[in-house]
């Protein structure tokens, strides 16, 4: 058993930050075969997880999802943070690098408390602070009305349970990790895209720590970093904040990736869709798509994006 850890992996608090970070620690020991003393799980009360009762786009946005692990990574308390990527803001500093992406899980969105949208009952109230999620809901099913609805997994279903709401979504890949494989309906991404990056866990350390950097490629799924990295880049490229609907996924196959993407209006009155397949390597498809999104996309969309193709 090593005195010292090898690795110290800084995490969020809440059980599906704390349930993936073991799922880094398993696959950093089985890659090196260290003990699991080797990797010291170090957790850290985000800001995001400290105010619950305001949307996330109203009060600071993904930052506050990394605020603290960034801040111990530039001081040195850790060596490397796990994040789940979609939280990560899509720019992040210079000083950082994401230097494994686990292999991804269920990429789909679920449905918990009606089987499917068109199941959801007329006028039901549906809870979610993610713009994409309200947006989507709202394009599909103007009757119904969104509520802010946050906190973690547990809390959400709890509230779910009281009544509070009629319907909310959560990520499949979330559910599953925690156990919970039995709840909601998952939402086939043909009419219902998930997030950017959404079931990918990401393991970021300093761009400069080259001991860190190589104990982590020996983790990184290429396939997975293929897929999610081109899903950001279509995010960076239509200049989106936290307020701009975008759903996104992408599918790989072999060198090949196939991109479907869907912008909306935030009161979801309006869609515009795009899809696009090219090979992995060809790192400016996102930007064309975003760009071809743009040219198409109605003004009542285009509002909520800077458009910044590459
Ligand atoms: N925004 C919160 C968040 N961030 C990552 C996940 C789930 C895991 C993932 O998508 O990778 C969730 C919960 C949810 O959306 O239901």
């Amino acid at each position: 058993m090593p005195d010292t850890p090898y690795l110290k992996l800084g995490t969020r608090t809440s059980p599906l930050a704390m349930v993936q970070a073991q799922e880094a620690r398993a696959r950093l020991c089985a890659a090196h075969g260290w003990v699991e003393s080797a990797v010291e799980l170090v957790p850290v009360i985000a800001s995001g997880d400290k105010v619950q009762d305001r949307a996330l786009a109203e009060i600071g946005g993904k930052a506050l999802w990394t605020k603290e692990l960034d801040a111990w990574l530039a001081d040195g308390t850790i060596d490397a943070a796990v994040h789940s990527l979609k939280d990560v803001e899509t720019v992040r500093p210079e000083t950082l690098a994401i230097a494994a992406v686990l292999p991804r899980a269920d990429k789909r969105d679920r449905l918990v408390g009606a089987s499917s949208i068109a199941g959801l009952p007329q006028g039901a109230v549906v809870g979610t602070s993610a713009p994409r999620r309200a947006a989507q809901v709202l394009y599909a099913r103007p009757d119904c009305t969104v509520v802010t609805f946050r906190g973690n997994v547990a809390t959400r279903l709890a509230k779910l349970q009281a009544g509070d709401v009629d319907a909310t979504f959560l990520a499949a890949a979330g559910l599953d990790r925690l156990g919970r494989d039995d709840i909601g309906h998952a939402l086939d991404p043909a009419a219902w895209l998930p997030a950017p990056a959404q079931g990918a866990i990401a393991i970021e350390c300093r761009a400069g720590d080259s001991a860190a950097l190589g104990l982590l490629a020996a983790i990184d799924h290429a396939p997975t970093r293929a897929e999610v990295m081109a899903e950001r880049a279509l995010l960076l490229a239509l200049g989106g904040n936290c307020h701009s609907p975008i759903a996104v996924l992408c599918d790989g196959d072999g060198d090949t990736l196939t991109m479907r993407a869907a912008l909306f209006s935030p009161a979801g009155q309006t869609r515009v869709d795009g899809e696009a397949r090219f090979v992995a390597d060809d790192h400016d498809a996102p930007a064309r798509l975003a760009a071809d999104l743009l040219a198409r996309a109605p003004s009542g969309i285009t509002a909520y994006f800077a458009g910044r193709p590459a």
